[in-house]
């Protein structure tokens, strides 16, 4: 697995660069932690990534495939964003999950673990989603997830609503995927991380790109 970022820009609504020819490279079991202050743009980065958001410029490729050659709604099974907060969504998390297992792009990957295992709460998935806490939601939402075996996980600080024994344990599961993760934690940073960039606020100065990081 390659996931590759070149010179990605992307322009706010007055016109002025949110970021502007940030570079990446992803690799099989590599976390790239990103950091950076509110508002510099990483959720939109990470949004741009999984092809959810429009970008100005900038090409993108899973293996040497745009998301064109794979068709977006494919390209996002493979490249799958998931948000710090999920969405207020009516039903439980298992009907949730039951209904993404139908839509065809998942069911033609047929490589789906079973995620209460890998949530380690059996209790929750039945309930209502507006009756679980931020924590469970986000191990329930991390949970399926990685249960859809997408090639890349682009991970809204995924464990922000955590106690610090789950953070560890959600850390560990992380370190088998090839993830691109949003932090403001810089210890997490140290514990996971195989590579990290902090994304400033845009500057718009000459020729003055934000990130370059090749593998
Ligand atoms: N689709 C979009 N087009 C243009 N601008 C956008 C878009 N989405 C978000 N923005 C703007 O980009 C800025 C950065 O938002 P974003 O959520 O990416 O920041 P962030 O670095 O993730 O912040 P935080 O750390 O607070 O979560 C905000 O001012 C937001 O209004």
């Amino acid at each position: 697995m390659h996931l590759e970022v070149e010179r990605l820009c992307k322009l706010k609504a007055d016109g002025t660069f949110l970021f502007r020819d940030v570079s990446l490279s992803l690799k099989d079991k590599e976390i790239l932690a990103i950091s950076g202050p509110s508002g510099s743009g990483k959720s939109t980065l990470l949004k741009c990534i999984a092809q959810l958001t429009l970008y100005e410029e900038g090409i993108i490729y899973l293996n040497r495939k745009s998301p064109e050659d794979y068709g977006i709604p494919n390209w996002r099974t493979r490249v799958m964003y998931v948000p710090q907060r999920a969405p207020v969504m009516p039903g439980s998390p298992m009907e949730f999950y039951q209904k993404m297992l139908s839509f065809k792009h998942q069911r033609s990957r047929n490589c789906h673990v079973d995620p209460i295992e890998i949530s380690q709460q059996d209790e929750s998935w039945d309930k209502e989603w507006n009756q679980l806490s931020g924590g469970e939601i986000q191990r329930i939402s991390l949970a399926i997830a990685l249960s859809c075996k997408p090639d890349a996980l682009l991970l809204d600080e995924p464990t922000s609503a955590l106690d610090p024994d789950t953070c560890l344990l959600v850390e560990e599961s992380l370190k088998e995927y090839a993830c691109i993760l949003v932090t403001h934690n810089p210890e997490q940073e140290r514990r996971i991380a195989t590579n990290s960039f902090m994304l400033r606020h845009h500057v718009d100065t000459e020729d003055n790109a934000d990130v370059s990081i090749d593998n």
